[in-house]
C-alpha cells in the first residue's frame, strides 16, 4: 500500500500537498452576531469574526469566557441564541455537509476509543474517513508513539493519548481545523512539533481555529487573535 502521507523525518512529518477547496485568502468561515447564553450568563453577545484559507484564528481569553463554547458553535455542534454562520457564503444549515466534510474538529475530550491500541484507533478512524491504509506506524512514530502502538491507550499517559488524539490531523482531509486546546498535556518538544504541522497546514491554504491558554510560539503572517473578556 502506498502511504498517502510521505513521513520522511521523524522530527519533520511531511502533509499531504493537496489543493484545499477554497483558495488561499478567499472567505472560508464567517460568523455573524453570534449570542452565547450559558446558566443565565451571556458569554457573548453580536460576536462577529471571519476565517480565511490560510489564516489562524487564536481565541482567547480567561477560564470560563466561553471559548469552547464559541468553538461548538462555530463547529456546528450547538446552535447559537443568535446569529449565524456562514460556510462559503452560504448559511452552514444549508451547506452542512461540505461544511462537516471539510472540518476536523477536535474538543477537550481525545476522542480515542481507550480499549483499543493506538493502531487500532488510528484504523478506526481511517475507516470512519474512508481513507485509504497508510503507514500508521510511521505516523505514531512521528508522534513519539513508537513501541506503543499495540497498547490500550487506557494505559497511556494523558500526553500520549492526546497524540494519538492529534494523528487524526496528520491524516486529516479537511481544510478547516476547530481544535480546543490542542497543546493540553504535551510537552514542550510535541508542541513545538504540532504548531510546526500547523504552519505546514496553513502553507497550504488550510485553516485553523484553536483556543490555548499557552502563547504561541509559532511566527506567521495569518495569525490572528480574538480576546474573549470574561462577562458575569
Ligand atoms: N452545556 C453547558 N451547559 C451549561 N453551562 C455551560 C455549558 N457549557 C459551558 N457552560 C458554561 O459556560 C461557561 C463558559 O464555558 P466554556 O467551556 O465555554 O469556557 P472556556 O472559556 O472554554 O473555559 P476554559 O478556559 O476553562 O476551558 C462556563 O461558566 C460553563 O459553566
Amino acid at each position: 500500500m502506498r502511504a498517502i502521507f510521505p513521513i520522511v523525518d521523524s522530527q519533520r512529518p511531511v502533509i499531504k500537498h493537496q489543493p484545499f477547496s477554497v483558495p488561499v485568502g478567499q472567505l472560508l468561515l464567517q460568523a455573524q452576531s453570534l449570542s452565547c447564553i450559558r446558566q443565565d450568563r451571556v458569554l457573548f453577545e453580536q460576536l462577529s469574526l471571519q476565517v480565511h484559507a490560510g489564516e489562524l484564528l487564536q481565541v482567547a481569553g480567561k477560564n470560563g469566557a466561553g471559548k469552547s463554547s464559541l468553538l461548538r458553535l462555530l463547529a456546528g455542534l450547538a446552535t447559537p441564541d443568535e446569529g449565524q454562520l456562514l460556510y462559503c457564503r452560504q448559511p452552514v444549515a444549508d451547506v452542512a455537509t461540505d461544511y462537516a466534510a471539510n472540518l476536523c474538529y477536535i474538543g477537550h475530550h481525545s476522542g480515542i476509543h481507550e480499549q483499543l491500541t493506538a493502531l487500532e484507533n488510528l484504523a478506526f478512524w481511517r475507516a470512519a474517513a474512508e481513507l485509504p491504509q497508510a503507514d500508521d506506524l510511521a505516523l505514531l512514530a512521528t508522534l513519539g508513539l513508537a513501541g506503543l502502538e499495540d497498547i490500550p491507550c487506557r494505559m497511556l499517559s494523558a500526553g500520549q493519548q492526546r497524540r494519538v488524539s492529534l494523528a487524526r490531523l496528520w491524516f486529516s482531509r479537511s481544510q478547516l481545523w476547530i481544535l480546543d486546546e490542542p497543546f493540553t498535556a504535551l510537552d514542550q518538544s510535541a508542541i513545538a512539533m504540532l504548531q510546526q504541522f500547523f504552519l505546514q497546514h496553513l502553507t497550504c491554504g488550510g485553516a485553523i481555529i484553536l483556543t490555548t491558554h499557552q502563547p504561541l510560539s509559532m511566527v506567521y503572517d495569518g495569525l490572528n487573535t480574538l480576546e474573549l473578556a470574561y462577562r458575569w
